[in-house]
């Protein structure tokens, strides 16, 4: 089975409070990005062990810690009737871009083991598997926009109208650790809520929606406030980092594709429709 692990954007990202178990909670809006990867999954050839068959951006690692080889684990550990699998995992999306990249290949493997070998796990206990794996992974589950609390991984519906919006990712190659992000927040309640504040045209976003990691990261990495100035300049109504970056997007709504950008094709990654 063949499937396409897309990428995710937040729009807006406040972390409220620090947990006693060192993780924190957020208040932030996922939205799929359709930039994929390609992951396939078979049943093993006979007498074979599980393997992972890599291409395309290298990921750091032995591939046994890696999330789709360990998604597939985990539901071994419960369904023993599972085969050993044969995947292979084609790399697009950068990795520690804030895109999500990583959780979406094993979101994509918990779901694709369900439907191949007929598991029938429902929404939610996919959703529980992923939770497993990473905070960030849940959301792949259903992969339609989403207001995300606790972890980021308990969901509220909203509604966003992003038909017709153009997009544009430049990201400028800096690899940040997510842990190293968390560890620069001082936790606190967003100025406006996400959902009132996204509620409002997209012109508006600008001075009302936020992403905490921005304003912690840059002034060790100023190229994001660099990236971001020029998004506004090439006319975007809004630009932010996704995530914990480094990663910036930039958006125009009504428009059928970003402006020509400057940028050299490998920091202007992806440009396309929402
Ligand atoms: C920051 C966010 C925002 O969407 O995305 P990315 O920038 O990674 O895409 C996520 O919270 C990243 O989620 P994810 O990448 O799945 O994180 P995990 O693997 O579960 O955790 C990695 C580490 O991040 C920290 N962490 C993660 C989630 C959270 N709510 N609080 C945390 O403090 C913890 O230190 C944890 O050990
Ligand atoms: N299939 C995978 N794709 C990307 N990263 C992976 C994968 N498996 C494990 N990892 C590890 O996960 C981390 C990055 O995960 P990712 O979700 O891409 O980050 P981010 O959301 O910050 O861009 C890295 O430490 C990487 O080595």
């Amino acid at each position: 089975m063949l499937t396409f692990p897309n990428a995710k954007l937040n729009l807006g990202l406040y972390v409220t409070a620090r947990r006693p178990d060192g993780f924190h909670t957020l208040e932030t809006v996922f939205v799929p990005l359709p930039w994929t990867d390609a992951l396939e999954l078979l049943p093993a050839a006979p007498g074979q062990p599980t393997s992972l068959g890599l291409s395309g951006r290298p990921i750091p690692g032995a591939p046994d810690t890696n999330l789709c080889v360990r998604a597939y684990a985990l539901l071994q550990a419960d369904f023993p009737q599972l085969p050993p699998a044969q995947l292979h995992l084609h790399k697009v999306v950068p990795i520690g871009a804030g895109l999500g990249g990583g959780s979406a290949d094993a979101a994509f493997a918990l779901k694709a083991a369900n439907e191949l070998f007929g598991l029938q796990l429902s929404t939610e206990a996919l959703e529980s598997y992923a939770r497993r794996l990473g905070a960030d992974c849940a959301f792949f589950i259903q992969n339609k926009p989403v207001l995300a609390r606790e972890k980021g991984d308990v969901f509220e519906k909203i509604s966003l109208d992003l038909a017709g919006t153009a997009c544009a990712v430049v990201y400028p190659g800096l690899h940040i650790s997510t842990v190293e992000a968390y560890a620069r927040i001082v936790p606190q309640a967003p100025a406006h809520p996400l959902r009132a504040a996204l509620g409002a045209p997209i012109e508006t976003w600008r001075d009302t929606v936020a992403n905490d990691f921005e304003t912690a990261l840059t002034p060790t990495y100023p190229v994001l406030a660099a990236i971001k100035q020029q998004l506004y300049a090439a006319g975007a109504a809004y630009a932010s980092l996704s995530g914990s970056g480094s990663a910036v997007y930039g958006l125009w709504p009504g428009q059928f594709e970003a402006p020509a950008l400057s940028w050299p094709a490998e920091y202007l990654v992806w440009r396309g429709q929402l």
